[in-house]
């Protein structure tokens, strides 16, 4: 089990600045696959740097099972055998192939197995026909790949992604998701991803960890923070909201109807695929609804709400 106890971090100790991240606490049970979400600069990687020892804390302690975690105050190198951690700048030699980059830590003992192990690695992420391809002519997302492979490669008990698959295309991106994250459950591997993509999310994480103003503001199950956010910041990252008499209402909860006493005029319509988001002014102020056809500028239209599903 993962605990992080009460842990404050400032990155200039010496300044007057807040702290990046202030008594932060929460656990994460072996295997539990985790999401970290929030704003750009809420500490997502900082806090990922902290878990895996990269900086010394200012206050509190985590632990891995009953093992602490120092930062480089107390240890000569950074990192742990049991944990491996992907960071958004992946650290690769260039001038050694994908198969030796991904092979770099494992032993030359048993040259089969190494092979055998490379190949299941290179199948989780979808980079079998690069083996033998110098890592330097890889672009961005196939390099991403390559250091996710890498930190697979010695069966880490605890794994922490810091924006795991940004720089992969949308084409391969789902079923890269899939692959991985199918991998690290089958495997029990404990998992911290930091993200904005909701996609890295729904379907995958056990609870999401939301940062706000150097805190976590909520540590739930994406089902629970869907059904009951309480915070338009929570809210916002399932999908487009509105906030109607200090109550939150998805867009997709809103729909036209014959006659309501939300009554909105239609300001533009975006193309969403199988519908529309539609914005609307209502009393001055901008409402989002969706509708499955565009709807021309200055209509009048009646909303009413229909039930979170
Ligand atoms: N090495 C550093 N030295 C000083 N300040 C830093 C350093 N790294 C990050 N910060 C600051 O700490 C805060 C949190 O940064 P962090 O990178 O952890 O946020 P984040 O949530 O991961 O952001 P993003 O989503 O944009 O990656 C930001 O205000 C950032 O400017």
């Amino acid at each position: 089990m993962l605990k992080v106890e009460n842990i404050t971090f400032t990155y200039n100790v010496k300044s007057t600045d807040a702290p990046v991240l202030n008594t932060i606490d929460f656990t994460v049970n072996k295997g539990e696959h985790i999401s970290i979400i929030g704003e750009s600069g809420s500490g997502k990687s900082t806090l990922l740097k902290l878990i895996y020892g990269e900086y010394d804390l200012n206050e509190g302690q985590i632990f891995w099972k009953d093992k602490e975690i120092l930062g480089p105050k107390y240890n000569l190198v950074v990192g742990y055998d049991f944990m491996k951690y992907v960071a958004q700048e992946f650290d690769l030699m260039p001038f050694i192939t994908v198969e030796e980059n991904i092979g770099k830590h494992l032993s030359n003992f048993f040259p089969e197995e190494k092979k055998e192990r490379v190949q299941e690695l290179l199948t989780v992420v979808e980079l079998q026909d690069f083996v033998k391809t110098k890592v330097k002519t890889l672009s961005g997302g196939q390099k991403q790949r390559v250091a996710l492979a890498r930190a697979l490669a010695k069966q880490p008990e605890i794994i922490l992604l810091d924006e795991p698959f940004s720089h992969i295309d949308n084409f391969q991106k789902q079923s890269l998701r899939r692959s991985v994250f199918a991998y690290l459950k089958e495997k029990n591997i404990t998992c911290l991803v930091a993200t904005h993509d909701r996609e890295d999310v729904l379907g995958y994480a056990d609870r999401m960890l939301v940062l706000h103003d150097s805190k976590i503001i909520a540590n739930n199950s994406p089902q629970e923070l869907y059904r009951h956010p309480e915070l338009p910041l929570i809210a916002s990252f399932f999908g487009e909201v509105n906030v109607l008499d200090n109550v939150i209402v998805f867009a997709h909860q809103l729909k036209s109807t014959d006659s309501s006493d939300l009554k909105a005029i239609v300001l533009r319509s975006y193309f969403k695929g199988h519908y529309y988001l539609i914005e609307a002014d209502y009393q001055g102020a901008i409402i989002r609804f969706e509708h499955p056809t565009a709807l021309e500028k200055n209509r009048e239209v009646f909303l009413e709400e229909i039930k979170r599903q």
